[in-house]
């Protein structure tokens, strides 16, 4: 089982958007896509759901070309949080629309996850705050079924309670080891512990994909401080420097060796630490320019 996006381009307004993404996605994994904004994330769900039309490329699930294949749309879920046409409906009238669509729909679920949050089957969705109808569009990915779920931003506008208990419900999802979700989200923090996988996407590219244990377990964040300001060169060479305050300087490895920390010591620094590596030093080391580090330092 698996969904497979190869090289798919797309260009808004003679700008490449998407500039030949691949990937592919097994189940039973948390993937986040990161990006700064702008970079594409929505376009990327967009385009593999079918909203926007690739210039190029192509996507299958299970070998299977999904555009010559169309009852396999069902594979996949994304509900774009811009979807407005919902908002004059009641959650019933979703419901039947979900049931007919998707063949494999569990309505059980559904109505434990709707009674588990309080919402009921005749509200309309226009009466629903921002993290309301945020809420619901999740328990409706949930309850498709679809193997392939892409949820954008999906914990924005939600209060914290909330927020982890849709973490805990997402995880219980991917654990059966048959569905994947792609969460394309701002929110490093809460992202952190939950996705085994990170995508980062610059400018319509992927330019890392980390699977984050294996990445934890060789990378390194490391602390150094040096008599005078001035950053060694080693350091940029070998790493990515994310921080720079006075002679304090803060530095990603992401093969931090026995022979490269020997190569640090040279440098001679007054005073030298290695600090937990999180996603948001990840997307720092990836994801800035020397332009930001300068608004930083
Ligand atoms: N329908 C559209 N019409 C015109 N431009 C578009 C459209 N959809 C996307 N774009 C442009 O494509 C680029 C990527 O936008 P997209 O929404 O995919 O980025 P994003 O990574 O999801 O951003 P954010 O993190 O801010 O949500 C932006 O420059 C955006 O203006």
């Amino acid at each position: 089982m698996s969904l497979v996006i190869n090289k798919l381009s797309k260009q808004i307004d003679q700008q490449a958007t998407l500039d030949a993404v691949s990937f592919t996605v097994a189940p039973g994994q948390i993937i986040g896509v990161i990006g700064r904004n702008g970079v594409g994330k929505t376009t990327l769900f967009r385009t593999i759901n079918g909203q926007y039309l690739a210039d190029s490329g192509n996507i299958t699930v299970d070998g299977q070309d999904l555009a010559r294949h169309p009852q396999l749309k069902t594979e996949l879920c994304f509900i774009d949080p811009l979807a407005n046409f919902f908002r004059g409906t009641t959650i019933s009238q979703i419901k039947a629309y979900y049931q007919a669509a998707y063949p494999k729909f569990d309505t059980t679920k559904f109505n434990q996850l709707l009674n588990r949050y309080h919402l009921t089957e005749n509200q309309k969705l226009r009466h629903f705050s921002k993290g309301m109808f945020g809420l619901f569009t999740i328990i409706l990915s949930v309850a498709t079924n679809a193997p392939y779920l892409f949820l954008d931003e999906p914990l924005d506008g939600l209060d914290v309670l909330v927020r982890k208990n849709i973490l805990s419900i997402l995880i219980e999802e991917v654990a059966g080891g048959q569905r994947s979700i792609l969460i394309a989200s701002h929110n490093l923090v809460e992202l952190e512990g939950v996705i085994d996988r990170a995508l980062m996407l610059k400018t319509g590219r992927i330019v890392n994909d980390y699977q984050l244990e294996e990445m934890r377990s060789r990378a390194r964040k490391v602390q150094l401080v040096y008599r005078d300001k001035k950053v060694p060169d080693l350091l940029r060479k070998t790493g990515r420097v994310v921080h720079v305050s006075g002679r304090v300087i803060v530095v990603v490895f992401e093969n931090y060796t026995p022979e490269l920390k020997a190569r640090l010591d040279t440098t001679n620094p007054v005073f030298q630490e290695e600090l937990p590596l999180s996603l948001t030093d990840l997307f720092m080391a990836n994801l800035t320019d020397e332009a930001d580090y300068e608004l930083l330092s």
